[in-house]
């Protein structure tokens, strides 16, 4: 069942604790929350949404998972563009099937996220749904004024980065759809889903970009192939990614080595960041030892706005496919 009346369940998942006690005027209880911007920063706004059915189902995530999610891939936009983020709100329309249990599972997921990274729950919306459960997050954050990274900033000459292994989340949801969550898995398969049910969003490493000169930079939520592409047309430059540097986990590897790349590529949801920056710079960070996580996979070079993939001896277009809502 359901839960009984919106007023108490708002009552339930209010924040005891503030990070931002200073800061924050009015959270959760009024028409809406009232924050003081930090001087000499960008407000930084961005929202996502998950759907029941299209980006979990029972079988893929518990509540907490899913909860944890829905932050996640808002924080890793904030991280995309170098940016700390500071506050969410959620607005969430749940079906009767759901159980109140459920429903606070998913409030504990996104609280314990938005514990480790510092954000406050400052309001929401929650509303009935005839079929499928539906959340969206906000989050605000903030970056030094100027110091936004965007994706157009990428230029001829710049070498191509990411932060992790890619394709993980796409095998790990393969798994799942295949044996369910309650599934047995070995330890590799482990770490598959578990990449899936709980991205890393990169705030850190978003940071520490954010400081050097000119970097453009993008989070990985439709996979490798499509998010190279928005930075290619964001800046047009041609982007030539090597796919025998695409970093791919031991894991993925061990369960599946012919479809990895593939993965890679055109699964999505790995959540870590794509960018770019100019080879000096890239060469500094690398001999003073602030290189941090940052694998390169390629080169920019200017003509049309398009991403090549070389494959061994072979260059190919790579197309801007990956996960679309609307393309099956
Ligand atoms: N329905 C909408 N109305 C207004 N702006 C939108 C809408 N959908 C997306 N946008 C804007 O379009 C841009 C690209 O959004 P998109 O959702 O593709 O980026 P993303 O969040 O990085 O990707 P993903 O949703 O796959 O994580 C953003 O500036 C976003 O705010
Ligand atoms: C049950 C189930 N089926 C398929 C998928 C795969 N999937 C859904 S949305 C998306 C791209 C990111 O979404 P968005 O573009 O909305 O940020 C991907 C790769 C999934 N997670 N769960
Ligand atoms: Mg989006
Ligand atoms: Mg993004
Ligand atoms: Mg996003």
């Amino acid at each position: 069942m359901s839960i009984q009346d919106e007023f108490s369940f708002i009552n339930q998942i209010k924040p005891t604790t503030v990070h931002h006690e200073k800061t924050l005027i009015t959270g959760i209880g009024d028409d809406a929350a009232v924050y003081i911007p930090s001087p000499n920063q960008s407000q930084i706004i961005c929202t996502d949404t998950l759907v029941e059915e299209i980006h979990f189902t029972s079988q893929t995530m518990s509540p907490f998972q899913i909860g944890y999610k829905a932050l996640a891939v808002n924080i890793s936009d904030i991280a995309a563009m170098g940016g700390n983020p500071l506050y969410y709100l959620v607005s969430i329309a749940i079906p009767s099937s759901w159980s109140e249990q459920d429903l606070i599972e998913i409030y504990a997921g996104m609280s314990e996220l938005a514990n480790s990274h510092r954000v406050d729950l400052i309001g929401g919306d929650t509303v009935s749904s005839k079929d499928s459960l539906m959340i969206t997050v906000t989050v605000i954050g903030e970056t030094e004024e100027g110091r936004q990274l965007l994706r157009s900033h990428a230029k001829s000459g710049d070498v191509v980065f990411v932060t992790g292994t890619i394709g993980d989340s796409s095998a790990g949801l393969e798994l799942l759809l295949s044996k369910g969550r309650h599934g047995t898995f070995n330890s590799n398969e482990d770490f598959l889903i578990k990449r899936h049910q709980y991205p890393n969003p990169q705030v850190k490493i978003g940071r520490f970009l954010s400081k050097l000169k000119r970097v453009s930079l993008n989070d990985i939520s439709d996979g490798l192939a499509s998010e190279s592409n928005e930075l290619a047309e964001a800046s047009q430059v041609t982007i030539t990614l090597n796919a025998n540097l695409i970093p791919l986990s031991k894991e993925l590897v061990s369960c599946d080595s012919e479809g990895a790349i593939e993965k890679a590529l055109f699964g999505g949801e790995d959540f870590e960041l794509v960018g770019t920056m100019s080879m000096d710079e890239w060469e500094s960070i690398q001999q003073d030892g602030r290189l941090q996580n940052l694998i390169k996979i390629g080169t920019v070079s200017s003509g049309k706005p398009e991403v090549l993939l070389q494959l061994e001896n072979e260059l190919i277009t790579l197309e801007k496919k990956g996960y679309n809502h609307f393309k099956k």
